[in-house]
């Protein structure tokens, strides 16, 4: 029986974000993965998958919740991680990556991350667990972690799940993580962007792409992920977080977006993922032009730290890629990226195009800039 819509359009997402991966190992030495049905299937399912209801066992193979047999990839193959919160979005994702991967002979794995914000985290992160392992997805790993207290509850707990998820990629020596963001995730970033006055970049949104992260959803509609999990029976778990209207991701998505659907048509998802595409290729040229612009014109002294460019130099830039070429020196100078705000560099920035004597300035990380002599001068302090 033909899959639902829904379930196929995922899949085939998924597939794609998968084959540019195992094309990519093999280019790069990884000894060309076996698609399964080339092998034999592996010896017996681990006790945890055995009583599962997801999980049907023929001979040695397993059943997808599809209903399709399902043979698991070889133990030494290639690795893929899902990280998944229990929530339709990644649920979706690792049933589909656990369907797909195989094929082309590449293992799949899961690690669902206990915040330990809520009460009965630790035990939701068992079951979430328990069902990924009922896909035959293994290694499954249920991390807890202790979220700090800087930036906000919800950096502070976005950078103990990546740390977390970091270490398992590397412990596990995976080829990537899958994150389940979908399109409608993108177009709420957008919108949060604009309402903050970001430039390109920010708005730019979530890269499909980031180092070891990928993002195969991200032109799946988050309605496609509900519907998927429904057709195939999987259970899903709704954060609070997501319905909570203190939260302002929380209100874009049920209140904002909502309201520009009606008045705008039901496109506006759509129109924000496409703002982010086209912003990403505008933000990309100009990270280059700005790269390149920093090497012909930026002098470093490699014993002190200490460099310098010329000012008239920089007066002849474009303005959105002299303010790139700003922050990539402070950046290299040694302010943190998540303290270095725009109007950081607009103040640099007045030190080439409006400067009445005024500086030196401070930005965050210690970094000093001067301009003396017809030059901006970057250097981080001491004390
Ligand atoms: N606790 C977690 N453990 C592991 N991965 C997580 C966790 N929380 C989020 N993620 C990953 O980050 C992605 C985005 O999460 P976020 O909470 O921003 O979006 P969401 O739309 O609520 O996603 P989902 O429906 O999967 O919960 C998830 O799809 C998942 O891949």
């Amino acid at each position: 029986m033909a899959p639902h819509p829904a379930v196929a359009a995922i899949r085939l997402a998924v597939r794609r974000a998968l084959a540019d991966l195992a094309a990519e190992a093999v280019a790069s030495g990884v000894p060309a993965p076996v698609p399964a049905p080339n092998r034999q299937p592996a010896a017996v399912p681990s006790p945890a998958t055995a009583g599962s209801p997801a999980t049907v066992l023929i001979g040695n193979a397993r059943r997808h919740p599809s209903g399709l047999p399902r043979t698991p990839a070889a133990a030494d193959a290639p690795l893929v991680l899902v990280a998944v919160s229990g929530g339709a979005d990644s649920m979706a994702l690792a049933s589909a990556t656990a369907f797909e991967a195989p094929k082309l002979g590449l293992r799949v794995g899961a690690v669902t991350v206990d915040h330990g914000l809520q009460s009965g985290s630790a035990d939701r992160a068992r079951q979430v667990a328990d069902r990924l392992r009922a896909f035959g997805l293994d290694p499954v790993e249920a991390v807890a972690v202790r979220v700090g207290r800087q930036g906000g509850p919800e950096a502070a707990a976005r950078e103990a799940r990546y740390a977390a998820l970091d270490e398992a990629a590397e412990r596990h020596r995976a080829l990537a993580v899958f994150l389940g963001h979908t399109r409608d995730d993108q177009a709420e970033t957008v919108l949060l962007g604009l309402a903050r006055g970001s430039g390109s970049r920010s708005l730019a949104g979530m890269p499909g792409r980031k180092g070891r992260y990928l993002r195969p959803l991200l032109d799946v509609d988050r309605s496609a992920t509900r519907q998927a999990c429904a057709a195939q029976s999987i259970p899903v778990w709704e954060d609070p977080h997501n319905l909570d209207p203190a939260y302002t991701r929380a209100r874009v998505r049920h209140e904002v977006l909502p309201v520009l659907e009606k008045h705008l048509g039901n496109g506006v998802v759509e129109a924000l993922a496409r703002t982010a595409r086209l912003f990403r290729d505008d933000a990309d040229a100009l990270d280059e032009w700005a790269g390149r612009a920093e090497q012909r014109l930026y002098r470093r002294d490699p014993h002190d730290g200490r460099g310098e460019l010329a000012v008239a130099d920089l007066a002849e830039l474009p303005a959105a890629v002299r303010r790139r070429v700003l922050r990539r020196i402070a950046l290299r100078t040694g302010s943190p990226a998540g303290d270095l705000f725009a109007r950081h560099l607009e103040s640099v920035d007045l030190l080439v195009t409006g400067w009445r004597g005024q500086g030196p300035l401070q930005l965050p990380g210690g970094v000093e800039v001067t301009r003396r002599c017809g030059n901006l001068v970057f250097r981080r302090r001491k004390d």
